[in-house]
């Protein structure tokens, strides 16, 4: 299943080649079929998000169910147990503690001669939050509300929206609810897919239209924000998720493997990529892989992750691996090497690191604080997790006294006459010369 090539060589390059075609947009069809739905959804607002959500997850949603009411969310407090209860604010804790880092406060700069400069930081008014539950609401990311609220909450959004798949018989799963209401969000749509994306971008008569969705998803969800993008702000775009581990000979293969799969039974499109410098642990994380396949409950999806996207490459130093590494920029990185350390400056292109073998990828997701919401498909290039950042505008300030403006006049009076721009000059000339 997972066949190792060495790297370099052409064999190397047609893997990486194939793996390139999970880029965004790779696929001109299914990316028309995403602006359908939405177009659709624009056109017919409430009545197309319904019969999407009763094609796709729950047939029998009520016309006026879109929404979750505040007894259904009463009624998830009672299902669930205290435990979880304890488990989720721990995690809040953490993640708020991490994501407090990220505050800017506005700043403003005053010169001698009476000038005042500055930025004033904002939040959106609204934001929209996109939580994966998989087709029918199977497969409920409630890490993903706390990995969205948080940073949301934190930035000072008021307004919190939150839009996720409904299960088979129209509810949402309880501990989701909860999670929500726990960190803050005030409305949850029952809609998942394009069509979720759609209804929170454009707005229809039962959701109320937002400023920035973010969020991660299926290639259905990434895709629809790339296409909404500018109608409304993203984030990022945080696909089926990735996992590239690099291992030396001091790796454990069981580790390797049982990392490896975590990510794959994410989505059949999701990929996990092992570069190692050492062909026997190589083989022994392929054989661990094949035995812990077996007792995966999600055994399906991981295989065909791993049928599709899944690679090994052979390398014959760690320099060449995270040179591979930095060509692929996964939005996951294990390094399990002797001295990981050593290595995290030559990252430059990765979502998150994970560094030594008590560090398995899964501590990311779920507790250590750092957000779980990463780009994927070679993104990590250009962009970061996501972060109180992605809730805030910044608004410059600029007052000039008229002794700056004596100063300053005739060099602006050039500028815009070289750019063709006279209004721009008189503007300026009529307060100089009255
Ligand atoms: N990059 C990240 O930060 C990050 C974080 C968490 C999860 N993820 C990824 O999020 C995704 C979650 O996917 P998921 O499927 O579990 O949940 P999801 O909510 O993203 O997708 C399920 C929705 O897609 C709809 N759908 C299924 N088939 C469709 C089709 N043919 N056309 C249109 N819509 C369709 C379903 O009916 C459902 O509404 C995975 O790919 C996972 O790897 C990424
Ligand atoms: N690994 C996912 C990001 O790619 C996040 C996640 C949520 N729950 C489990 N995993
Ligand atoms: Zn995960």
């Amino acid at each position: 299943m997972l066949k190792a090539i060495p790297y370099p060589s052409q064999e190397a390059e047609e893997k990486l080649a194939h793996i390139a075609t999970r880029k965004m947009g790779a696929d001109p069809s299914l990316e028309k079929r995403v602006f359908e739905i939405l177009e659709t959804v624009k056109r017919e607002g409430d009545a197309a998000v319904i019969r999407f959500t009763r094609q796709f997850d729950a047939p029998s949603l009520g016309e006026d169910r879109l929404t979750v009411r505040e007894e259904e969310i009463r009624a998830a407090y009672d299902e669930v147990d205290t435990n979880f209860l304890d488990i989720l604010r721990t995690a809040i804790a953490n993640i708020e503690a991490f994501h407090r880092q990220q505050l800017h406060p506005s700043h403003f700069m005053t010169k001698p001669d009476g000038t005042f400069m500055g930025q004033m930081v904002r939040p959106v008014s609204a934001a929209g939050l996109y939580i994966p539950g998989g087709k029918g609401g199977e497969t409920p990311l409630i890490s993903s509300v706390l990995m969205n609220g948080i940073p949301a909450r934190l930035a000072g959004v008021k307004d919190l929206a939150l839009a996720t798949p409904p299960r088979k018989d129209g509810t949402i799963n309880p501990y989701l609810l909860v999670a929500a209401k726990e960190v803050g969000v005030t409305r949850i749509h029952k809609m998942g897919s394009a069509w979720g994306i759609a209804a929170l971008a454009y707005g229809t008569a039962s959701v109320q239209r937002v400023d920035v969705v973010v969020g991660p998803g299926n290639i259905y969800v990434a895709l629809a924000k790339k296409l909404v993008s500018g109608e409304v702000g993203i984030d990022l775009l945080a696909g089926p998720s990735e996992i590239l581990v690099i291992a030396d000979a001091h790796a454990r293969p069981d580790y390797i493997a049982a990392d490896l799969l975590s990510q794959a039974e994410h989505d059949p499109l999701a990929s996990a990529v092992l570069i190692s410098t050492d062909r026997a642990l190589a083989e022994k994380v392929t054989d661990s892989v094949r035995d812990q396949l077996k007792r995966l409950p999600r055994c399906d999806i991981a295989t065909e992750a791993l049928e599709r996207y899944g690679a090994l490459f052979l390398v014959k130093d760690v320099e060449d691996a995270i040179r591979l590494s930095n060509r692929i920029a996964p939005e996951h990185l294990e390094l399990q090497l002797r001295d990981p350390w050593s290595h995290l400056g030559k990252i430059e292109h990765a979502g998150a690191v994970f560094l030594g073998d008590a560090t398995p990828e899964a501590v990311g997701d779920y507790f250590a604080g750092p957000n779980h919401v990463l780009p994927t498909a070679g993104t990590a290039r250009f962009a970061s997790a996501l972060g109180v950042e992605n809730f805030l505008k910044r608004t410059s300030v600029i007052s000039y006294s008229k002794t700056a403006l004596e100063r300053d006049g005739r060099a602006i009076i050039r500028m815009a006459e070289l750019e063709g721009l006279g209004a721009h000059a008189a503007s300026v000339r009529i307060r100089l010369e009255g």
